[in-house]
């Protein structure tokens, strides 16, 4: 197996506020390899954006920083790097699109002054290249007519191909990372279909390793290898994605799973997972899932478990995780 692209080990980030520090990012590790598709899944609140803003540096307020742990990015822990420095790696290095691309592109530019600005601000190369680089952009996210499509601005374009453009703009300086933050819950089914296939053939085609928040484990299922599940600003299972699909190993993902629209009888409601993610003021003890949880015992609620391995290429953070999903004699996980 190659060497990991990107490493986060122990990322641990606080927010200082007036009643107190709250944690939305407690000791995560996960790795990426060049080329991998990593969904990282959990409920609104989870602690998903924080996590990758951590690893891009880009925390929302002064108030949140860094407070423990390392992001190792080729090989160099990048956690604490100065800010000049970090800035040279977003964009040739790593970029991230959202959720909704007209809060992220410019409206007053249009879309080839955008990704040819993206361009010339990290390479020294002429404009006439920098816009020809544009064009094949345009070209290489779908747009159909690309060289007058440059002239446009977001506004003229639909969703889809508005998040098309932010995809161009993100790859303008070929970054080897990209983390899509729900990059199409905004979209309907079918544009959303289309958008997962733009980033698998991304992948396939420059090796992108790609790291794509969602709390929709279809998604997951259509796109990526591996998963990392989240809750309470923990990662709670983390597995290749067809073993987690095919038997989770914590009662969280197995709600989460259970909560698809894939796995309900059509004309049935779809069940949601009982009660609410905890506040981070006001954490349970032992198991931060203990309230909600179908399987909990007496121990989960003294008990805060940590996230051990739990068969190959996976680890597991419940204490039950082998009474609840014992495998038959020789089974793999
Ligand atoms: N500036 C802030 N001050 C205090 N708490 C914050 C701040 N920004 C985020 N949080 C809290 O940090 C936690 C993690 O938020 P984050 O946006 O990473 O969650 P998420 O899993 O990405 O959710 P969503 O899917 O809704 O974006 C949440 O509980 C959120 O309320």
């Amino acid at each position: 197996m190659s060497a990991a692209l990107i490493e986060a080990q122990d990322l641990t980030v606080d927010i200082e506020t007036r009643s107190g520090r709250l944690r939305p990012v407690d000791h995560v590790s996960f790795a990426l390899r060049a080329g991998e598709i990593m969904g990282l899944v959990g409920e609104s609140g989870s602690g998903k954006s924080m996590t990758c803003r951590a690893l891009m540096r880009l925390l929302p307020s002064r108030q949140a920083r860094i407070a423990a742990g390392r992001v190792v990015f080729e090989g160099r822990d990048i956690a604490a790097l100065p800010e000049s420095e970090m800035r040279a790696l977003r964009g040739p290095k790593m970029a991230m699109i959202f959720q909704n691309p007209s809060s992220h592109l410019d409206p007053v530019m249009t879309i080839g002054e955008q990704i040819t600005e993206a361009v010339l601000s990290h390479e020294k190369i002429g404009r006439k290249a920098a816009r020809d680089r544009a064009a094949d952009l345009l070209r290489q996210v779908g747009f159909p007519d690309p060289r007058r499509q440059l002239d446009a601005y977001a506004h003229q374009f639909s969703g889809g191909m508005r998040q098309r453009a932010m995809i161009a703009a993100a790859l303008a300086c070929r970054p080897q990372l990209l983390i899509a933050d729900e990059p199409t819950t905004a979209l309907d089914v079918t544009v959303q279909a289309q958008i997962l296939r733009l980033l698998l053939d991304l992948r396939d085609r420059t090796g992108l390793a790609i790291i794509l928040i969602t709390h929709d484990l279809g998604v997951v299922a259509q796109t990526c290898e591996s998963v990392a599940v989240m809750y309470a600003g923990r990662i709670v299972e983390r597995a290749r994605k067809t073993d987690l699909l095919r038997r989770p190993l914590h009662p969280y993902t197995e709600a989460l799973m259970r909560s698809r629209p894939e796995s309900v009888p059509l004309g049935s409601l779809l069940p949601s997972i009982e009660g609410q993610p905890p506040a981070l003021s006001q954490l349970p003890p032992g198991c931060r899932f203990h309230p909600r949880c179908p399987h909990c015992r007496p121990l989960c609620r003294e008990t805060d478990p940590a996230l051990v391995g739990a068969g190959k290429d996976r680890a597991s953070a419940c204490l039950r995780w082998e009474d609840l999903y014992a495998l038959p004699a020789g089974g793999r996980a």
